[in-house]
């Protein structure tokens, strides 16, 4: 398998990196208001017949009456906390979306990942497009083309605005694997716009 150090400003096709779209100390700010205040689950997925809780913690926040099959029944649905409202409104204007729903994910500490895969649920749309806002700890975030395995490895600093958009769901799996010797917590908030049915 090839692999390949990022330019943030040259990533595969869809994909693209700013580094402080926050400041260093709003994010702080945001991180350690966000880990105590929003109500964490853990759900647990079955994979090969094997149950387990995930390895991270999640808040699906979202628009009343939306619902998204990937959490499926296991995650509340909770409301818009007024500091990622008024985010989602400046994200709204920048990319002339219009955001509904948002995927917080809280990792604790190294031992915490996401493994490979695909935002392509059908309720997302043919070209979604995801903005992943990153707070905390930097972690190292993967891209693997899904026919050549070609993998890209980017580092997502807090403050960062990573947005996936147009085929770099269809094209590419991306993940977030563990780095053990990391003691540090990050929360990644990833705005969507879900369709429904
Ligand atoms: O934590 C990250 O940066 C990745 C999150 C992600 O891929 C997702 O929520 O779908
Ligand atoms: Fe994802």
């Amino acid at each position: 398998m090839q692999r390949q150090k990022a330019n943030p400003h040259m990533l595969p096709n869809g994909f693209y990196y700013q580094a402080k779209a926050l400041s260093a100390q709003k994010s702080l700010d945001l991180f350690y208001y966000l880990r105590d205040s929003l109500t964490w689950q853990q759900p647990k997925t079955t994979v090969f017949g094997k149950t387990n809780p995930i390895p991270r913690m999640q808040c699906f926040i979202a628009d009343a009456g939306v619902r998204y099959g990937y959490s499926g029944s296991t995650l509340n649905v909770e409301p818009w906390p007024d500091v990622l409202d008024a985010m989602r409104l400046r994200l709204n204007k920048q990319f002339d979306v219009g955001f509904n729903a948002l995927l917080v994910n809280l990792y604790r500490d190294g031992n915490d990942c996401m493994g490979w895969h695909a935002d392509d649920e059908a309720e997302l749309g043919h070209e979604p497009i995801i903005v992943s806002i990153s707070l905390g700890a930097e972690r190292v975030f993967k891209i693997k083309h899904k026919v050549t395995k070609e993998v890209t490895s980017l580092t997502l600093h807090s403050g960062s605005c990573l947005v996936m958009n147009g085929l770099s769901q269809q094209q590419y799996l991306h993940a977030l694997p563990k780095q053990t010797r990391l003691a540090h917590p990050r929360i990644n908030l990833t705005f969507r716009t879900i369709f429904q049915k």
